[in-house]
């Protein structure tokens, strides 16, 4: 049996002082240079289970291994973009990119190594139309662009494992699907190993091979969706019917996840 880049066995994360747990038993595997999407109603823990893969959280039972390690022991091979931009005030935006590579290379290294890696920063701020933005701080920018800017801070080391945690939450649909397509091609390049969460089942379907839903809290894996489609994906492409359906039917999912657990909770009024 092949094992997996990142595996998840039946873990579970009960956070301190909660009494409920966030996820339980969640098995998931994602292969080396794979791309993951995870999907489900608000609160039923999908950031949760970043967290873990990012070594934030331990779990409280069952195991997490990333690398065949534990979860965050290489933490310069890590991109992560979260949906609140976490971009240093103090730093100018292009010095908020260039951060991952001062952790990765140390401080000697940068230095010898500061203009090709100005350079390559400046060329992929220009990648998401941030090349006037360089300069200035995060908070002259608005909150998409800060979510750009972390995006590219994330891939600017080239990182094995690449988080998203609804990392295009703040942007207006046409740049969104821009990044789409930029997200793609720079996996297609590199194939880092890839774990998307998103609320937007498009995006699950464009960007991930596999497409897991979650149930309401707490959260458990409800239904492992392959996306069998060719790439590069395209925006055209959503709107054909074999998108669609892939859409439709994890909307079915989330859809009975939701009435399910409306059944659950006690009538009002
Ligand atoms: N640090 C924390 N301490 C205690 N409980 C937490 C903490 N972080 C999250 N939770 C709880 O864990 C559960 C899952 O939260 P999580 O943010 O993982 O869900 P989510 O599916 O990502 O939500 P959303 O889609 O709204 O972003 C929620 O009930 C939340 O209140």
């Amino acid at each position: 049996m092949s094992v997996g880049f990142i595996e998840l066995d039946q873990a579970t994360l009960r956070y301190p002082r909660s009494e409920t747990p966030a996820v339980v038993d969640i098995s998931l595997s994602v292969p080396s240079g794979g791309s993951v999407a995870l999907v489900g109603p608000s609160g039923c823990g999908k950031s949760s289970v970043l967290r873990l893969i990012a070594g934030l959280e331990t779990a409280t039972g069952g195991r997490v291994t990333v690398g065949g390690g534990a979860p965050g022991a290489a933490r310069g091979a890590v991109g992560v973009a979260f949906q609140k931009s976490t971009m240093l005030d103090w730093r100018t935006v292009l010095d908020n990119v260039l951060l991952p590579l001062e952790v990765v290379s140390g401080p000697t290294g940068f230095r010898a190594r500061r203009a090709e890696y100005r350079e390559r920063a400046l060329a992929l701020l220009a990648r998401l139309g941030l090349g006037e933005y360089a300069h200035r701080y995060p908070w002259e920018m608005s909150g998409g662009m800060q979510q750009r800017a972390s995006l590219c801070r994330a891939l600017i080391h080239e990182p094995d494992l690449l988080l998203l945690d609804e990392p295009f939450a703040a942007l207006d649909a046409f740049t969104r699907e821009d990044l789409w397509g930029l997200v793609q091609s720079i996996w297609q390049e590199r194939r880092p190993t890839t774990v998307l969460v998103t609320h937007d089942l498009r995006e699950a379907v464009y960007l991930a091979d596999t497409v897991y839903v979650f149930s309401k809290g707490p959260g458990r894996i409800v239904h492992r969706e392959a996306i069998d489609l060719p790439r590069p994906r395209t925006v055209e492409g959503t709107f054909e019917p074999a998108f669609v359906e892939y859409v439709q039917r994890l909307r079915g999912h989330i859809v009975e996840v939701r009435e399910t657990d409306a059944d659950k909770e006690p009538a009002h009024g």
